[in-house]
């Protein structure tokens, strides 16, 4: 009998499966992750020709930069066909939960160009009901404290990201992060909604209004497509 595939295998198996989604010749836009770094490394040995991607972090940048793809900055493209990215979790309307690499804020601007969202992850991301991965947000330092109240006020334990020195982490655009643990997010719409209302919130994790088109989950037994449109 054949080992169970790991993690990083049905990683590798969506990666490759999304290159069926590249047309030559586009602008894509790239998330961030290690999925999505699995991506970056089948598309440049793929030999597909794009004419450029619209990164979302500086770690993907760097990345797309050594396999040889050019990356264009965001404000000087108008529009995506598609973004591709990984997910903390996804539910069974294409909401997700994402941010657990702290790029969240710019994972939201590339997707918000993309006519369509294609996720790609392994099956364990599938939940029912998302809230079990804590839910990153983005925050402007001075609000966190009161931020943490407000979700304290929805039942939420949150605290403040911190990196491997201990220190809160500070992300790509000089903001901090807060991980909500207890949330139950049946209503990822409203939430996303009411969060992104709060002083100091510059992103929250939630992805309801940018949710998925199509997913390719990466299973045992193969890969599976989720299309939500
Ligand atoms: O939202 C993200 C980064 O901010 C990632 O897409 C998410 O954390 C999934 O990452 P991975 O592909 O490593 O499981």
């Amino acid at each position: 009998m054949q080992p169970p595939l790991s993690q990083d295998a049905l990683k590798a198996q969506v990666a490759q499966a999304a290159l069926a989604y590249v047309r030559p010749d586009t602008i894509l836009g790239v998330g961030t992750g290690s999925t999505v770094n699995k991506f970056i490394d089948a598309l440049a040995a793929s030999g597909i020709r794009l004419r450029g991607a619209v990164s979302s972090s500086d770690a993907t940048t760097a990345r797309l930069q050594a396999a040889g793809i050019a990356v264009l900055p965001a404000d000087q493209v108008q529009a995506l066909e598609w973004y591709i990215d990984g997910a903390d979790e996804i539910d069974g309307q294409g909401c997700m939960i994402k941010g657990g690499g702290a790029a969240l804020t710019r994972e939201k601007i590339v997707a918000d160009l993309a006519a369509k969202f294609l996720c790609i992850a392994d099956a364990s991301k599938r939940v029912q009901v998302l809230g079990t991965f804590p839910l990153p947000v983005e925050v402007i330092p001075m609000a966190s404290a009161n931020i943490i109240r407000r979700f304290a006020r929805l039942g939420g334990q949150a605290s403040v990201r911190l990196n491997p020195q201990g220190h809160p982490l500070v992300t790509d655009n000089g903001q901090h992060i807060v991980d909500v643990r207890g949330l139950r997010i049946t209503a990822p719409l409203a939430l996303e909604d009411e969060v992104s209302a709060w002083p100091g919130v510059v992103t929250v994790g939630i992805f309801a209004h940018h949710r998925a088109s199509v997913c390719l989950l990466g299973a045992p037994h193969g890969v599976q497509t989720l299309r939500f449109d």
